[in-house]
């Protein structure tokens, strides 16, 4: 049986994208793995898997995994390169909820939901302020996924994300976003992503680190957040959900070998 996928990539975020909306896909944690490693699989920042829907009013189901065969609640530039996939304006059924899209000269808009703030659905360990944490006074919110925002240095991101991930404050793990406030519209942001490392881009940490820096009344509602290969526009809006805009891009579509996928062997270092 011949597997074909599509690697796309959001602003350097990058994305196999595995359709299964006609034939059903089996994959187990190993093979998520070997396929999203960089040197003997396909290679990317999360794969992504799509189905029939399961609800009314959307028109696919999209499932998020990591490198170590994790699942993320939700991954915004994956939904951006989903939407623009599959054309039109459909609506994405995901963990974090119906995720409604729209495409404009070349930009994809993807409704993001509205963000948690209390502790317990974020979830951290124990109760505390989530817009003051006792940890180097970042702050917390679940867009579907559990992020941490620190307002220092990116580059502190690579020598301090790998601990920051694994705190205990965490107990799902979290992303954490290092965030320069550059005026109040501009954040720039480098993030160290649960499961994944730091990747060059991610969309749901830009809308926490604008949540949660308009909690500490650092940036307005409006906000560009730009990340290594370029910027999302986000808005945290007035009924509280929070919208993204920003590109999409198909790289390659591929059929993975047969061989390959038979072969349980393959080193996943
Ligand atoms: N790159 C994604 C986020 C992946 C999140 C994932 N690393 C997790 O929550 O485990 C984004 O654009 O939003």
């Amino acid at each position: 049986m011949s597997v074909s996928f599509t690697k796309m990539h959001g602003l350097g975020n990058d994305f196999i994208i595995l359709d299964g909306r006609d034939r059903p896909l089996s994959l187990s944690t190993a093979l998520i793995s070997r396929l999203c490693n960089r040197r003997t699989g396909v290679g990317c920042d999360q794969l992504v898997t799509l189905s029939a829907p399961t609800q009314d009013g959307a028109d696919v189901l999209v499932r998020f995994f990591n490198p170590d065969g994790s699942e993320s609640g939700a991954c915004g530039n994956a939904s951006r390169c989903v939407a623009a996939l599959l054309g039109g304006n459909p609506t994405l059924q995901t963990q974090s909820g119906l995720l409604p899209t729209s495409q404009e000269d070349g930009l994809i808009s993807v409704l993001m939901g509205t963000p948690r703030l209390d502790w317990q659905s974020i979830p951290l360990a124990h109760e505390c302020d989530t817009a003051h944490l006792p940890l180097h006074d970042g702050a917390a919110c679940s867009m579907g996924n559990p992020h941490l925002t620190l307002f220092r240095s990116i580059e502190d991101a690579a020598s301090m994300g790998p601990e920051l991930e694994l705190d205990p404050l965490f107990p799902d793990r979290g992303n954490v976003g290092f965030a320069e406030i550059l005026s109040p519209t501009h954040i720039l942001l480098r993030v160290w992503e649960r499961g994944a490392g730091l990747t060059l881009a991610c969309g749901s940490g830009a809308c926490a680190a604008v949540v949660n820096a308009v909690r500490r009344g650092l940036v307005e509602r409006t906000c560009r957040v730009t990340m290594e290969c370029g910027s999302l526009a986000i808005t945290w809006q007035d009924d509280d959900s929070v919208l993204m805009i920003g590109p999409a891009q198909t790289v390659f579509t591929g059929t993975l070998d047969k061989d390959w996928l038979e072969d349980g062997q393959t080193p996943t270092p």
